[in-house]
């Protein structure tokens, strides 16, 4: 045990704090472009909270952009622009008083291929959000929160015997299911996913749409997925996104998912959902 485990007692993040009520994030008139190119236009969304929200529609109509601008990734490419506000239970999170890092501790995100620190092991990788955001905890409580952490991303079982293995041992959906615990750690109110299965095989697939579906209760969730019948499992609420002949991405249709894919209102929802385009 070094000194820092023996006197750092700063419950900041305590494994067992009661979930905090479950946030809203909206999207009011988002528009985006990198250089002189528009590529979203006025895009508005309210991402309930508890809920599941799939962002669906072709390639290129924006799903990725719009969910980079959720927690500010989107100014991480020098020639980005943004346009319009993304609130936080209320709160714009572009605002000049607000903290990039604020954003990014309180809306985290999965991307599509799992990227795990290889070399760290399954318990560093579970701990490195608190470092990046210099959250600091005691040993005992460094050690629950993994336990917590690696439960809810429904990993636990298949490492626990193994937390000093290095986490580019695991395969890849047990990768992803590791990065999902390490966004976990540092309590996010909002999970951000995109196409967090599409490099994972049908049975790791179904592990970590369990894993979304557990999460739901305690974190707002907005996943991109280009798989209808994903969406159609694990989605509570669609967005269908769409850039027709070189325009901006814009949302034709979202609401409740069960009636998008049974009742959709727009022809082109229609055709997108039954498999006729994209
Ligand atoms: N870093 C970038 N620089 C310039 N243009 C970009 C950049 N990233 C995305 N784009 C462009 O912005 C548009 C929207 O891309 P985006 O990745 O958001 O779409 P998407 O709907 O997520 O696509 P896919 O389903 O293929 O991932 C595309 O035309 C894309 O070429």
């Amino acid at each position: 045990m070094n000194a820092t485990d023996q006197t750092t007692l700063l419950p900041t993040v305590p494994a067992e704090a009661p979930a905090p009520s479950l946030a809203t994030i909206e999207a009011h008139e988002i528009t985006a472009w990198f250089g002189d190119r528009m590529v979203l236009d006025r895009v508005s969304l309210t991402m309930k909270p508890g809920a599941i929200t799939a962002l669906i529609g072709p390639s290129g109509c924006g799903k990725s952009t719009f969910l980079r601008i959720l927690n500010r990734m989107h100014e991480l490419v020098p020639s980005a622009q943004l346009a319009g506000e993304v609130r936080l239970d209320g709160e714009d999170i572009y605002d000049p008083s607000k903290r990039l890092i604020d954003a990014r501790r309180a809306i985290g995100m999965v991307f599509q291929k799992p990227n795990p620190f290889p070399a760290m092991s399954i318990k560093e990788n579970v701990l490195a959000g608190l470092r990046l955001t210099g959250t600091k905890a005691s040993r005992s409580a460094k050690e629950e929160l993994v336990e917590t952490c690696l439960v809810k991303g429904g990993l636990w079982n298949e490492v626990k015997d193994r937390l000093d293995a290095p986490g580019g041992s695991l395969s890849g959906g047990q990768q992803q299911r590791l990065c999902i615990a390490r966004s976990l750690a540092i309590k996010p109110r909002v999970l951000l996913m995109d196409e967090p299965c599409s490099a994972l095989d049908p049975t790791s697939t179904r592990v970590i749409e369990e894993t979304m579906v557990d999460l739901a209760k305690e974190v707002t969730i907005v996943i991109v997925t280009h798989n209808m019948q994903q969406a159609a499992r694990v989605s509570s609420e669609c967005a269908f996104f769409l850039a027709s002949q070189g325009t901006p991405g814009v949302i034709v249709e979202h609401g409740d998912t069960a009636a998008m894919f049974q009742n959709p209102q727009d022809p082109r929802t229609s055709d997108y959902v039954n498999g006729r385009f994209g």
